[in-house]
């Protein structure tokens, strides 16, 4: 406690702890007073004590009692001391002011006052008798009563006057007592009242401290409302344009839809019109095959005719021809040529008879027109040999030519030969002319000349006959008559065949085969043209399909890719045939029982696909999610469908899949952007295991002990309460997390003694990014989550523990799927609640992110019900809304943020925020 006074003013304050408690005023006039009756020099040691001496008045009863404090000093030192002067606010009614004194000082001073009065000391002191008692003499008596030496000296007290001062003392006494009691008490009261108002005022004071720290920050806040409000108006004005551009872009996709499926319906027609030309070229083709066909049938049979005719005419002739004439008979080469051409010429249209009618069967079975126009090309070649044939035909017609002419020239010579011996005969008698011309006009068999031009003239009738298909000339000689009929006979009939089939010359086949080679042209052109249609169809498709992925995504649909692993060698030595087969990039047909079934997601990746194709389609999000959106990645499917090589990779780590590739990808962008940002990369690693959520990166034993528990701010975003968060600095440290929290997972061999994740697996990857250029700041959070494999019991022959495990995990997977149903059937409840894996991922479905989901199927027969359930499963994924915000604050609502975090936990808060 310190007395506080100031000599200009009356007013004094009674300090409590530094603080201002109560005014005391004093009269001037008194405190004047006890300013000259007191010598403080003399006291410097002893503040409490204080003197009152009375130099030039008597004393009075009222003055004796009390003391004026040693204000100076206290005002000087500020020294502590003892309350007192309580009752200088009541100085001016009493007139004196009161000290804390002993009763025994008090006393004694009372006694020397006494003393000093009655003339005591100068009796003791005779140099300063006759004096009245100074001030210093009168302190050092009262200071030092003990160091005089006792003076014995008689004084003479009228009797009266003494026992009224004994008297009066006694009475100062007591009533000093009292009035000492009185300022204890009213000290009591003081000070309880002080502490009052003192606690009182401290409250009020950290009360309007913190008032003032909250206006302060009300301001602030109004004005970065004011400012957010702004901003909101700004950013929602953009997204009015954005959401203009939308609908124009929708109204685009619309247009674009219907042109397409008008472009689509025109190109069906001009298909269904293709193919119609198709198969009425093909029918013109199959009618010009049968007439070539035909055409060489008969010119088959023809050729069989005059062969017949010629070995008739040898055979009559061969018992007339001596051995000499044998000789002589070369002549008949040529038509021995003739006939070995035709009989190669027969025997390749017979083999090329028979290979039309075999396409043309098989043509007539096939209905597939990929398969039909196969086969139109290999009847193109055949038809292009027939043609080969024609050409050899009309060749051999010349060779024929050839022979006509040149037999022509041997009869010449024959008829020449006759005509000189007809001249010679001319030099001999009447008679023996006569004979010749006889022997002229009637050939004689036996005689030679005549035989060889009789020989002659047939051949040359046979090869009219074969080269211009011709009725053969009426040979002008004689012969014998039932060879003559018989000639007739055919000739007649070969006449009628020309008259009834049609039959062709050399020119109709030659027309025949450009028109099969023009049709050939024409149908490698229709087959390009429809090649160039499919193309475009496919293209368009991927188009369309791409344009409806991009606005599925702009509408902020759950993105489903499909992925189908290849058959294990478990599948393989049991001999498994695989169900599952991808279509285009977009859909995939699975073989039931029922038939097959189209499913389409946003993309199919077959079992041929790497997991560096995998990746790449989906690293988009990576980005999504450093730009301060939620991700949600996860892998859906039965046990042993690949999920965990899609999210994780092989055991080995050769195939790295999407978990370790997104860490990579994460600091790659991250050092690509250092200059602009700033980073900071957190990660909780978490298994729910038996419907319970353990910490991965802590052990085992601890993980059991520790709670977790799962809550939402205010966005609605998911986070876990309690689970261990570590910050990365790199992607190798983000990875060495990993490992450890994996050595923690539980898993299990199935029955096919493979690993299996029994739990499902969730990492969160926080991001935050601070834009150094505004100051803005981004939060992202990535989620990777492996689903544990939903399985049946039976199959996997799983026991006990394990058994128990499945149960959880089927329980679990069928809350999903609840939560999926009711999602996409757009139910107002959604039943997240159920069980903690939808708790844990209610902000992935149908919540704030950006979600993308895995489904994993199996492509062997022996997993037909699983896949389909998985399929029906995914297509009803699709169907799910989310509504994904970018979770962004500017440089002063962060900053905001950081105070209330601050105050939150009590740490002090720079004022200058
Ligand atoms: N795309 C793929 N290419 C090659 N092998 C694959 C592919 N997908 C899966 N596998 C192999 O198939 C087996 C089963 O895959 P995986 O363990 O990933 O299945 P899972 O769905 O995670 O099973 P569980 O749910 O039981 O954990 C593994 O041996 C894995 O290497």
């Amino acid at each position: 406690m310190y007395v506080n006074s100031g000599a200009e003013n009356a007013s004094m304050s009674l300090n409590f702890m530094g603080r201002k408690l109560r005014n005391h005023t004093v009269a001037p006039a008194a405190k004047q007073r006890a300013w000259e009756t007191t010598d403080l020099s003399r006291y410097q040691d002893d503040s409490v004590v204080s003197t009152r001496v009375v130099l030039s008045h008597p004393i009075s009863s009222e003055e004796l009692p009390g003391s004026v404090p040693d204000l100076r000093e206290e005002v000087q030192w500020r020294r502590p001391c003892n309350i007192h002067n309580t009752l200088l606010d009541q100085g001016k009614d009493r007139g004196a002011a009161y000290c804390e004194f002993s009763w025994l000082r008090k006393g004694r001073l009372k006694w020397n006052t006494f003393r000093h009065w009655i003339g005591a000391d100068r009796h003791r002191d005779p140099k300063r008798s006759g004096k009245a008692p100074n001030v210093s003499s009168m302190s050092e008596s009262v200071r030092q009563p003990k160091d005089e030496a006792p003076v014995d000296v008689k004084m003479f007290i009228p009797y009266d006057s003494a026992k009224l001062c004994i008297t009066q003392i006694t009475d100062d006494m007591i009533a000093m007592k009292s009035r000492h009691q009185e300022m204890i008490q009213e000290l009591e009261e003081n000070f309880l009242i002080a502490s009052r108002v003192n606690q009182e005022n401290t409250a009020l004071k950290i009360k309007r401290y913190y008032q003032n720290k909250l206006n302060t920050l009300k301001r602030i806040l109004d004005i970065y409302q004011e400012k957010v409000a702004r901003k909101n108006t700004y950013w929602e004005e953009k997204v009015r344009t954005l959401e203009d551009l939308n609908e124009k872009l929708q109204g685009q996709h619309k247009l674009l839809q219907e042109r397409n499926q008008k472009d689509l319906a025109s190109w069906d027609k001009e298909k269904n019109k293709v193919m119609e030309l198709f198969s009425s070229r093909l029918d013109l083709l199959h009618s010009h095959q049968a007439s070539t066909l035909q055409e060489l049938h008969l010119a088959r049979a023809e050729m069989g005719k005059v062969q017949e005719m010629l070995e008739a005419f040898r055979e009559k002739k061969e018992p007339e021809i001596t051995s000499e004439e044998k000789d002589s008979s070369d002549s008949d080469a040529p038509l021995d040529g003739a006939q070995t051409r035709l009989e190669i010429l027969k025997d390749n249209l017979l083999k090329r008879e028979r290979e039309i009618s075999m396409l043309m069967e098989e043509q007539e079975r096939v209905t597939d027109p990929v398969k039909q126009s196969e086969y139109s090309r290999l009847l193109c070649a055949v038809i292009q040999q027939a043609h080969h044939v024609y050409a050899e035909l009309t060749e051999a017609k010349q060779q024929f030519d050839q022979m006509a002419e040149d037999n022509q020239k041997i009869m010449a010579e024959i008829k020449e030969s006759l005509g000189q011996t007809v001249e010679e005969s001319g030099q001999k008698s009447h008679e023996e002319r006569e004979d010749v011309l006889q022997k002229m006009a009637e050939p004689q068999v036996d005689d030679e000349s005549q035989a060889s031009l009789l020989h002659r003239q047939v051949i040359q009738v046979a090869l009219e006959c074969i080269r211009a298909g011709a009725k053969p000339n009426v040979i002008e000689t004689e012969m014998n008559e039932a060879w003559e009929a018989e000639l007739d006979e055919r000739v007649r009939k070969f006449e009628e065949d020309f008259q009834n089939n049609g039959f062709l010359n050399s020119e109709t086949a030659k027309s025949v085969g450009q028109q099969l080679l023009l049709l050939q042209a024409e149908l490698k052109q229709i087959k390009d043209e429809n090649k160039k249609i499919i193309e475009n169809y496919s293209a368009e498709r991927t188009l369309r399909k791409k344009y409806y992925n991009m606005v599925e995504d702009m509408k902020g649909k759950i993105r489903v890719f499909c992925r189908i692993r290849p058959l294990t060698l478990a599948e393989q030595t049991r001999r498994g045939h695989t169900i599952v087969a991808c279509l285009d990039d977009y859909s995939v047909i699975l073989d039931t029982p029922r038939g097959p079934r189209e499913f389409q997601f946003d993309k199919i990746f077959n079992s041929e696909c790497t997991q560096e194709e995998v990746f790449m389609e989906s690293s988009g999000l990576i980005q999504c999610a450093i730009d301060g959106f939620n991700v949600c990645i996860f892998a859906y499917g039965h046990t042993g469908s690949g999920k965990t090589f899609t999210m994780v990779g092989d055991r080995d780590r050769r195939n790295p899949g999407i978990i370790p590739r997104t860490f990579t990808k994460i600091f790659e962008i991250i050092q690509d952007n250092e200059s602009k940002f700033e980073f900071k990369v957190s990660a909780y690693m978490l298994e729910l295991y038996n419907d319970r959520l353990q910490d991965l990166f802590v052990s085992p034993a601890e993980a059991f002990s520790k709670r977790i528990e799962i809550k939402r701010d205010r966005k609605g975003l998911v986070f876990a309460q309690g689970a261990e968060t570590k910050e990365a600095a790199s992607a190798g440290e983000l990875f060495a997390l990993f490992e450890q929290g994996c050595a923690n997972r539980h898993i299990a061999a199935t029955k096919m003694n493979v690993e299996s994740s029994r739990s499902h697996l969730i990492i969160g990857i926080m991001i935050e990014s601070r834009n150094l250029t505004n100051g803005s700041v981004s939060f992202g959070k990535l989620s990777l989550v492996d689903l544990a494999g939903s399985e049946r019991a039976a199959k996997t022959g799983a026991k006990d523990d394990q058994l128990k495990e499945a149960n959880a995990i089927n329980k679990s997977l069928s809350a999903l799927g609840d939560v999926i149903s009711a999602l996409s059937m757009e139910q107002p409840h959604v039943p997240y609640r159920n069980n903690k894996l939808t708790q844990l991922m209610q902000d992935s479905l149908g919540g704030n992110a950006k979600t993308l989901m895995f489904l994993n199927i199996a492509p062997s027969d022996c997993n037909l019900d699983e896949t389909l359930t998985s399929l029906i499963y995914a297509t009803r994924v699709k169907a799910i809304t989310n509504n994904a915000q970018r979770n962004i604050d500017s440089k002063e609502i962060s900053q905001l943020k950081e105070v209330i975090l601050k105050l939150k936990s009590g740490q002090p808060v720079e004022e200058d925020v």
